[in-house]
């Protein structure tokens, strides 16, 4: 079967569903420009996306890669996370090939995110399955006469068949935010990352792929642009918070996020920025 791209619909949202000839799947849902799931050739999913996940359109969806832009978390006074995960973006590109599909979706200043952030701006992100890669780049450019200043994260829940035997590594010696301590700043000192209590942390200047090995696979994750790592696990008191997140979901999902976060970005006039993330299945 050659690679495809169809129009579908997910939950009630209207969504693109991605084939490649080898076998490899996305959903990518309009709203938010949210991939919902990846499975590599072999079958596997490899997102993570609530069972309680709403698609009324009314949230974000909770799963999958919600694009938080133009604000990453409470790190200024838009929405949390911004507005980009809780709008419509539109198709503009789709392409397949042999081995790959490339999908990109598009999202431009409009009177509502003028409301909220008052910059003219044009957002593109390209998502492309190819062998067992997930390729996410967000690529912002400023359309106005002055510069702007924004945060971002391709804010990736990774699916993990428990966290509590996960471990991520890659992340020894980065400094990072510790945002369950007030946002002390620490430095990592452990060779790798064990989730065994609510967890949530802004890396800087992450340099190294990281990889997050499970006892029988393990999944690379790599990131340019994006200076920053977020690893947030909400763990069992925070879960419980969390309407649209099952009490033990936490145990299924580890979010590795890229993210320009701790240092906003800045884009002069006329200029862009890009950033991408890539997951390789192993
Ligand atoms: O519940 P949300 O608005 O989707 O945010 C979920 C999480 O996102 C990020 O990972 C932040 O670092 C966390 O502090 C936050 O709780």
């Amino acid at each position: 079967m050659p690679s495809l791209i169809e129009h579908i619909d997910f939950h009630g949202q209207p969504a693109l569903h991605l084939v490649t000839a080898a076998g490899a799947r996305a959903i990518v849902s309009l709203h938010g420009a949210q991939v919902l799931s990846w499975i590599p050739p072999g079958g596997e999913e490899r997102l993570y996306l609530s069972p309680l996940a709403r698609f009324d359109g009314s949230a974000a969806i909770r799963g999958g890669v919600p694009v938080c832009f133009p604000q990453f978390a409470e790190l200024g006074p838009l929405p949390r996370h911004g507005f980009a995960r809780t709008i419509s973006w539109s198709l503009t590109a789709e392409r397949s090939g042999k081995d790959f599909a490339l999908v990109t979706l598009t999202l431009s200043d409009s009177d509502a995110t003028r409301a909220l952030w008052p910059y003219p701006f044009w957002a593109e992100l390209g998502i492309l399955i190819e062998d067992s890669r997930l390729d996410l780049e967000l690529e912002v450019e400023n359309t106005g006469s002055e510069a702007l200043e924004f945060t971002a994260a391709l804010h990736t829940y990774l699916a993990v068949r428990e966290v509590e035997q996960s471990r991520l590594e890659g992340l020894h010696g980065y400094t990072y935010h510790d945002q369950v301590d007030a946002g002390r700043t620490r430095r990592d000192s452990g060779d790798v990352l064990l989730i065994e209590a609510e967890t949530d942390r802004i890396y800087h200047d992450v340099k190294r792929p990281l990889l997050l090995r499970e006892y029988d696979r393990s999944l690379g994750v790599n990131a340019d642009g994006f200076s920053d790592v977020v690893v947030w696990n909400p763990w069992v008191e925070r879960s419980a918070t969390i309407a649209d997140l099952p009490a033990d979901g936490f145990r299924r999902m580890l979010c590795v996020e890229a993210a320009a976060a701790h240092r906003p970005v800045r884009v002069d006039a006329g200029e862009s920025w890009w950033g991408r993330q890539t997951l390789v299945a192993l």
